[in-house]
């Protein structure tokens, strides 16, 4: 499939008209189909474009307010440049775009499993096998190492925004509101999740790719109890709790120190305590292994201890000993 695309995305950008962008589509070749899905401000339909399946995300700028047409048609630009750019097995695959005023569509490969959102819902609390929690959480790390590689920050990192394509291979989606490394701006008047969204990003305070590790840390507890994070409480309501009280999800008490271990890490309030996605990936690929090798390995496993932590537990007198035996 990414193959096929990358070639008729050669193609149609070899093909361009006057005022038509690398990316634009050839909307005689487009046939949409029925509606499946809706966005906050979008519609999802399927559809075919050149013989194959897609999903097409129609956005029709509202004539009534100037402000929030100029943000959608910002979100749209950057979605499409950002899009256009990534190449990977666990990131949506673009296809084409077209910007017609008053309407702006995206059209992407289509996945049949949905969003990961429906899928858990689907399942129901507490039912995923610790192996497939493992196997999503490694494709989710991935495709937001490749991003973060890529200098990108997703910003909304969410179970909506990640679809289920085949063999339960997850792809991240939704770019509208990711940007740049270079160009991270304040996070005034954002429009991410509150439920999924980094201390810091709620404060408007400035903001790093450690937003998206965090954001990792929700998803991951998704994973693991397949609940709604802060489920009793408004998004306000959330943020101000995260902010301001510390709050994070409940992490269930059979859950694996392994898990809970690394959610810990990744949903620190310091971004620099949170571990890059190249150091989550290691951590997930070592655990696949160390379950290869020991079914017993979720029950078997203890953290290692910080070695500083070490030193700190020593009695006081070695310590003194220590300090002292060094000075002189
Ligand atoms: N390519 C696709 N294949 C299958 N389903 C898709 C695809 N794109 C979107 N969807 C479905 O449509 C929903 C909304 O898509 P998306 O998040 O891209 O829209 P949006 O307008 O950015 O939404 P919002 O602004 O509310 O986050 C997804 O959660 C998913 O269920």
């Amino acid at each position: 499939m990414a193959m096929k695309n990358l070639y008729w995305l050669k193609e149609m950008s070899n093909n361009k008209g006057e005022g038509e962008e690398e990316w634009s589509a050839d909307l005689s070749q487009l046939f949409i189909g029925s509606k499946f899905a809706s966005g906050r401000h979008s519609r999802i339909y399927r559809g075919i474009y050149k013989h194959i399946d897609v999903a097409i995300k129609l956005v029709s700028q509202p004539e009534e307010d100037e402000e929030l047409a100029a943000q959608l048609e910002n979100h749209f630009t950057s979605e499409v440049a950002l899009l256009f750019r990534l190449h990977h097995p666990n990131i949506i695959t673009f296809v084409g775009a077209c910007k017609k005023p008053p309407v702006f569509c995206i059209i992407t490969e289509y996945l049949a499993g949905g969003s990961l959102r429906s899928f858990l819902q689907r399942q129901g609390p507490h039912s995923l096998p610790l192996e497939l929690v493992l196997k999503l959480a490694l494709d989710i790390a991935k495709g937001m190492q490749y991003l973060h590689s890529q200098g990108i920050l997703h910003r909304d990192l969410k179970s909506e925004n990640l679809l289920l394509g085949e063999d339960m291979c997850v792809k991240v989606a939704d770019f509208g509101i990711s940007c740049l490394e270079s160009q991270i701006g304040s996070a005034k008047g954002f429009t991410g999740t509150y439920r999924w969204m980094a201390p810091e990003m709620i404060k408007e305070k400035h903001h790093t790719k450690k937003v998206d590790v965090y954001s990792f840390a929700i998803v991951l507890w998704e994973l693991l109890t397949g609940l709604t994070p802060f489920e009793n409480m408004t998004p306000e309501q959330a943020a101000f709790a995260v902010t301001h009280k510390n709050a994070r999800p409940p992490l269930p008490c059979d859950c694996p120190w392994a898990f809970s271990n690394l959610i810990n890490k990744c949903w620190s309030s310091n971004p620099k305590k949170r571990p890059h996605f190249d150091e989550i990936v290691t951590i997930l690929e070592s655990y696949i292994e160390s379950l290869e090798k020991d079914p017993e390995f979720f029950t078997n496993y203890k953290p290692r201890r910080p070695r500083n932590l070490v030193l700190k537990c020593l009695p006081k007198c070695n310590c003194r000993h220590v300090s002292s035996s060094s000075k002189s």
